[in-house]
């Protein structure tokens, strides 16, 4: 029995390693598939989120070879003033504050998820949980609000993976850039978690910018040839990443096949900067505001439905397709860093 579960336990260590490995290499432009992480825009429950990534792991095979497709599993939420935080702070949105239980559903989701197959991405928003989940996760995000946060920042510099550092609320996407170049460095700051009250950080060099839109989208091919060259600069080996939701779809779920679609005809025509996409999706379109909940729909931003789900899937990985395609004939426009 023992051995069993140590190989299992192995198997899933394995998996993680690799799949680690494999988000970096696109990110860096080793691996010229198209870094696809989705999913809700929030983990309510994890019946319907388990329905979706048995799922998404269709998809996952379906596209392999065009597509590192990604779980998008997010268990705390910023709020920009007030609202439900999400399964991992507050479970059910019953308001008892077990905090307990639900880092230990979304653990076991996590857990779930790569069993699977699928690795995972969450979102590292109090330092804590974030390293609770960390040995879980294959990807992580810091979010528009606290992208200019010193600890997020000091967070991400430990991180045995890659984390996306999004542009800020009012769509500045030097904020992600100084992000990521702040998260390459070593650090030592004050921990109560680690050590002799200090923590010293390594330094993350996997760290890239999302471009996520603010008062308007910011998804265009000139905005990620802009935050490229900026990394570039930096020294940063990265490539952009586009969030097809929130400031990019102006809040409106239904734009974000919009972007999907204008990100794959760039693709297309061989555009080399983007290397990731962000999307919000879930079994049912829209969201339904709590206490309201609906089996598989978002109790926070809209998403996108299941079928124009699958669509987008299907249209990004012929662009990738076709992007490989031109690659192969014409030389890199930037070296790579
Ligand atoms: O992605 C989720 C939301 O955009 C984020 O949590 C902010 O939500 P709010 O503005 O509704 O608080
Ligand atoms: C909160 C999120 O995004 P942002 O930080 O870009 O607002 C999110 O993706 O859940």
């Amino acid at each position: 029995m023992h051995h069993v579960s140590h190989m299992m336990h192995d198997r899933l260590n394995g998996f993680i390693m690799r799949s680690r490995h494999e988000v970096r290499s696109v990110l860096c432009g080793n691996d010229d598939r198209l870094l696809a992480i989705v999913g809700p825009c929030s983990v309510y429950d994890t019946a319907s989120a388990s329905e979706y990534y048995a799922r998404l792991l269709v998809q996952r095979h379906l596209h392999g070879s065009t597509l590192l497709t990604v779980a998008r599993a997010f268990f705390e939420k910023p709020r920009t003033i007030l609202g439900w935080k999400g399964l991992l702070v507050d479970p059910g949105a019953a308001g008892t504050g077990d905090i307990a239980l639900g880092l230990r559903m979304s653990r076991k989701l996590l857990l779930y998820t790569n069993r699977l197959g699928l690795p995972a991405c969450a979102e590292c928003l109090s330092i804590p949980a974030a390293l609770s989940m960390a040995d879980l996760l294959s990807c992580g995000a810091i979010g528009a609000r606290t992208v200019e946060s010193q600890p997020h920042r000091e967070l991400a510099s430990c991180a045995p993976y890659a984390i996306l550092m999004k542009n800020d609320t009012a769509g500045n996407a030097a904020a992600a850039v100084r992000a990521a170049v702040a998260a390459r460095h070593a650090h030592a700051s004050p921990s109560l978690l680690w050590g002799a009250g200090i923590a010293r950080t390594v330094g993350n060099p996997y760290c890239t910018a999302v471009l996520r839109g603010g008062a308007s989208p910011n998804y265009g091919a000139a905005h990620s040839d802009r935050t490229r060259t900026e990394l570039s600069a930096a020294g940063m080996a990265g490539r952009v990443g586009i969030d097809a939701s929130h400031g990019n779809s102006l809040r409106d779920h239904r734009r974000q096949a919009f972007v999907c679609s204008h990100v794959a005809l760039r693709l297309r025509d061989g555009e080399r900067d983007t290397a990731c996409m962000v999307l919000e999706s879930h079994i049912h379109d829209g969201a339904t505001m709590l206490p309201h909940a609906a089996y598989g729909t978002s109790v926070t931003d809209g998403c996108m439905g299941w079928a124009e789900t699958v669509a987008a899937l299907r249209a990004l990985s012929t662009s990738a397709n076709l992007r490989r395609a031109r690659t192969e004939k014409s030389p890199m426009r930037r070296p790579r860093t």
